[in-house]
């Protein structure tokens, strides 16, 4: 379980990114984190994973604290696994590499160099590698790898790193609507059946709300929602995102629906020989 007690950061430039921020995800449950830009969604997810030094405040998790001050920055880091929009693999070495790199806070320096890692590593490596279904990738080089089988690398070395929390940065920013949603369900199957939580910083609202379990919406440094998707309303939409905002939005999402359902009926039609 994560809680997240009067979060609050003044950067030294005078930005007041977060002011008081509280709550509680708990274990199995994931949270999309939305908001427009500046509204201190990065803040959030780097005072929580150490990047950043809240002003005031504090961070536990599973009840132990892990603000700064509280516990050496290493051990609190390998308790949090983390997955970037872009990956960040290491693209010349394999999947298989590239996932057991989730163990490098565990293993000595000399094991890391040498890349000998235990048995009991290699084998969760390779049921993490089953699990989001890369088995026959496992000897591929990264860079041979579609986007969204890269994010399905990122998501097992997150995962092979045994975490008690995931933080997840726009995880399908790269992706097109189809992987977007594949991944987004991947992610959601895994933290439920893990029982982990998560906090997914995502931009896209009307993906958010198809699979995540609860959305905290913020608008300048506060929470101004923070409910189930189905109550994320034109009201709640206004809040988060001022009345222009998300009526742009929505229609972009709405763009992109009928792209991909345009898509999807012209491959049955190509498929049917109707055209
Ligand atoms: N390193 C920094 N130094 C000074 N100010 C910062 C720094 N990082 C962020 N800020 C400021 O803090 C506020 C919140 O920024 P943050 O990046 O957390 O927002 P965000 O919601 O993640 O935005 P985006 O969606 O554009 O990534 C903004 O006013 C921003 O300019």
């Amino acid at each position: 379980m994560l809680r997240v007690e009067g979060l609050t950061k003044r950067y030294k430039a005078g930005d007041h990114a977060l002011k008081g921020v509280s709550f509680t995800v708990e274990p199995g449950q994931v949270v999309g984190l939305i908001g427009p830009s500046g509204a201190g969604k990065s803040t959030l997810i780097r005072c929580v994973n150490r990047l950043v030094d809240p002003t005031a405040g504090k961070v536990f998790l599973n009840d132990a604290e892990i603000t700064s001050g509280a516990g050496d920055l290493r051990r609190v880091r390998r308790r949090i696994g983390m997955i970037f929009q872009e990956y960040a693999l290491v693209e010349r070495l394999t999947v298989m590499e590239n996932v057991l790199s989730g163990r490098l806070g565990y293993v000595s320096f000399w094991r890391s160099f040498f890349r000998r890692f235990p048995a009991g590593d290699i084998e969760q490596a390779f049921r993490l590698l089953d699990r989001v279904g890369l088995t026959e990738h496992a000897d591929k080089r990264a860079d041979a790898l579609s986007g969204g089988q890269r994010q399905r690398v990122g998501i097992a070395r997150a995962l092979e790193q045994n975490p008690e929390l995931l933080l997840i940065d726009e995880p399908t920013a790269s992706l097109d609507p189809k992987t977007s949603r594949q991944i987004m369900r991947l992610i959601v199957e895994i933290c439920r059946e893990s029982n982990l939580p998560a906090i997914i910083n995502i931009h896209d609202v009307a993906l958010a709300q198809m699979f995540v379990d609860r959305i905290i919406g913020l608008r300048a440094g506060e929470v101004v929602f923070d409910d189930v998707p189905s109550r994320l309303d034109n009201a709640a939409l206004t809040a988060i995102y001022g009345e222009e905002d998300w009526a742009a939005m929505r229609k972009t999402a709405e763009d992109d629906a009928e792209d991909d359902a345009e898509a999807t009926q012209a491959r049955i039609e190509r498929m049917a020989g109707l055209v």
